[in-house]
């Protein structure tokens, strides 16, 4: 497992390219038959992704009998006719559909493609499955604004219960580039975007940092960037995608963040 030290904004002043994707960007997350791990420092939020036919190993760095002893774990799937077993229980998730994995299942094991967000957990709540539909989905921006999404939460406080994680993903309209504009940061949580379904030719323009001093990430399909809580995180893409959102920290609200005028953005 790669491990990823917790970074202070004035630390960005005078970082180059290479420094800050080495920081921020988590790029290598798939590998056939492998599950591939980032643990970052900030919020202790683990990344992750699984391709073929493989099990959640338990990276000695996190000092556990097995890897959800004291975590929690959201499973979100990339390609149809995935399949995920926890304890021998067997969950079938097609495309974009996700399933959160409580605290205490010992035996994870994958046979597809998925990326996997997890956060320390104190409790363990039920694993449960959701589909599209059951996320409740939010339309959110227009067309003008080249920002016209769909937003759909699965793990939040009114939807599946977790001890900390809160997750989601945000389907971009044909057409629309721009997510999460006007931006915002949240200064009690730690959020990751993985962005995937657009051609492996095509790129996400990620905005990072204070929201008076921003940089940029040029990030490729199925990478992710881990914004700290006094980043600000958006993007546009050279064609339509979609995300998925994580977070972790002091609390669950979704709507408690510092929102950033476009004008005020340096
Ligand atoms: O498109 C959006 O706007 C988002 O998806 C925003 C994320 O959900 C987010 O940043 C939550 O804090
Ligand atoms: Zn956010």
């Amino acid at each position: 497992m790669e491990s990823r030290h917790a970074t202070a904004p004035d630390q960005l002043t005078g970082m180059d390219t290479e420094q800050l994707r080495r920081r921020f960007l988590v790029e290598d997350l798939f590998a056939p038959g492998e599950v591939r791990l980032t643990y970052s420092h900030e919020d202790r939020i683990v990344v992750g992704g699984s391709d073929g036919v493989t099990e959640l190993p338990c990276p000695a760095e996190l000092r556990a009998e097995f890897f959800l002893e004291r975590r929690e774990l959201g499973v979100v799937a990339l390609a149809d006719a995935g399949v995920v077993t926890v304890d021998g229980e067997r969950y079938e998730l097609a495309a974009k559909e996700v399933l959160y994995v409580g605290r205490g299942a010992r035996d994870v094991r994958f046979d597809g493609r998925f990326y996997l967000v997890s956060t320390p957990a104190h409790a363990g709540h039920p694993t449960v499955k959701a589909t599209l539909d059951d996320a409740e989905p939010v339309r959110l921006g227009s067309q003008d604004g080249s920002n016209d999404r769909t937003i759909y939460k699965y793990i939040h406080v009114k939807g599946i219960q977790s001890c900390q994680l809160v997750l989601g993903v945000t389907v971009l309209a044909p057409g629309s580039m721009w997510n999460t504009m006007p931006c915002h940061t949240h200064e009690r949580r730690t959020e990751v975007y993985f962005y995937f379904d657009l051609p492996e030719t095509d790129r996400v323009v990620h905005l990072m940092g204070r929201p008076d001093a921003t940089r940029n990430l040029i990030v490729a399909p199925e990478q992710a960037v881990i914004s700290p809580s006094w980043s600000v995180h958006c993007g546009f893409g050279t064609r339509s995608y979609a995300f998925v959102w994580a977070m972790g920290g002091e609390n669950q609200a979704y709507e408690d963040v510092e929102p950033v005028a476009i004008g005020d953005l340096r």
